[in-house]
């Protein structure tokens, strides 16, 4: 108990914690220059299959200047799952200790040490604040759909993907000692946890109340001593917090799957050794059926599309004038993301790319990066090409 008690004690990091270098970067950061041209910045990263070394570097990007002036360019040696000195990698995750994050961080990254933050964007600026090495966020479950805040942090900030994981996770009905399922009225936990449980909470006729995270959930009625009030939360996080299991897989569908990017500093580029996939991120121009045109880019050449999802980009009627056909300002604009099974480095995907941006949106692109060296890499990249939008 005294064990669990101690990891549940793990304050998580909020947007207000200052940015300390983890252990394997305490040397101050290199900022990246940014150039303003029309122009495709390229991130590269490798889908992780439960391999914990992703081959990124773990460092490079909080580095001080080396001796001959120029930042040590970034190695393809496949990196071991630590961080530099032999420490093990800290990986951000949203939630507390409990959470069903931590559990993907460390199917991720075995041996790694987790770090709880509060919001999803905790996560992505404590990795480019190098306060932690990576971050394991979910992007999409098989019941509750897209993650769309993650989907608009992708965009928002530099990271690149290093991995997925997919996990299946199991919600568990939670309570306090004593406290019997017809004692209850309410349940809190994850709005994705209380969606996934909808029809167990439904027949329970529960309220229910959406928190940050399931293991939050789990530690407020524990704490709060609650007997009316039950969470939707892990095994883990019962043991954790000292509740009792009520019910056990009380998700709607016994295949409950959530799968989870893994996030870096630096990237990864495929190369065509092996089977890949790559992630891209698009806007298009007006037209009929332009989305029809975009995707066939793929089809045409046997490139298999895994996903694809759409979501609204921010617009000024400077940046997008002109009417809809009612005569209103048009103001439904999208960016779409889509990810297919080949390597950016095939020649494929390479022709099926140049000819989806001859259809992209080339609003003035702002704040573009240079694109960044191509690097081997180990299986299963996932090159993360961004049409920056600014
Ligand atoms: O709240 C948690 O435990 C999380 O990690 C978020 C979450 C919730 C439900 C499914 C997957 C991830």
């Amino acid at each position: 108990m005294a064990a669990s008690l101690t990891r549940s004690l793990i304050s998580p990091l909020t947007s207000r914690t200052p940015a300390k270098p983890s252990r394997s970067d305490q040397a101050p950061q290199i900022l990246l220059c940014a150039r303003r041209r029309s122009c495709v910045s390229v991130r590269a990263s490798t889908f992780g299959n439960n391999n914990s070394s992703d081959g990124a570097a773990v460092s490079s990007a909080c580095n001080v200047l080396t001796q001959d002036s120029l930042p040590r360019r970034l190695t393809s040696a496949p990196v071991p799952n630590s961080g530099s000195g032999g420490s093990p990698l800290r990986v951000a995750y949203q939630g507390l200790c409990g959470a069903h994050s931590e559990s993907a961080a460390q199917k991720a990254y075995p041996n790694c040490e987790p770090v709880p933050c509060d919001q999803f964007e905790t996560a992505f600026e404590a990795v480019e604040g190098c306060s932690v090495d990576r971050a394991v966020l979910p992007i999409e479950n098989s019941l509750g759909g897209s993650i769309h805040r993650n989907y608009d942090l992708l965009l928002r900030h530099r990271l690149h993907i290093v991995g997925e994981i997919k996990y299946a996770v199991r919600h568990c009905l939670l309570a306090n000692q004593g406290v019997k399922v017809e004692h209850l009225k309410r349940v809190l936990s994850h709005p994705q946890a209380l969606a996934q449980c909808e029809h167990t909470l439904t027949r329970l006729g529960l309220v229910r109340e959406a928190v940050d995270d399931t293991a939050g959930a789990a530690k407020h009625v524990a704490l709060k001593k609650l007997e009316d009030t039950g969470a939707v939360a892990s095994s883990a996080a019962a043991e954790i917090y000292g509740l009792d299991i009520l019910a056990e897989d009380i998700q709607d569908a016994s295949l409950n799957v959530t799968r989870f990017l893994m996030l870096a500093r630096e990237p990864i580029i495929a190369g065509t050794d092996r089977p890949f996939k790559t992630s891209i991120v698009f806007s298009l121009e007006e037209g009929p059926g332009i989305l029809h045109k975009a995707l066939a880019v793929f089809a045409e050449r046997q490139i298999n599309l895994t996903k694809i999802e759409s979501r609204p980009m921010s617009w000024s009627s400077e940046r997008f004038p002109g009417l809809d056909a009612s005569g209103l300002q048009k103001c439904f604009h999208y960016l779409f993301y889509a990810d297919f099974e080949a390597s950016m480095a095939s020649d494929d995907a390479k022709r099926a790319l140049q000819d989806l941006e001859v259809m992209t949106g080339h609003e003035e692109k702002h704040g573009c990066f240079e694109p960044r060296p191509i690097l081997p890499t180990s299986d299963f990249a996932n090159v993360y090409q961004q049409f920056l939008q600014r």
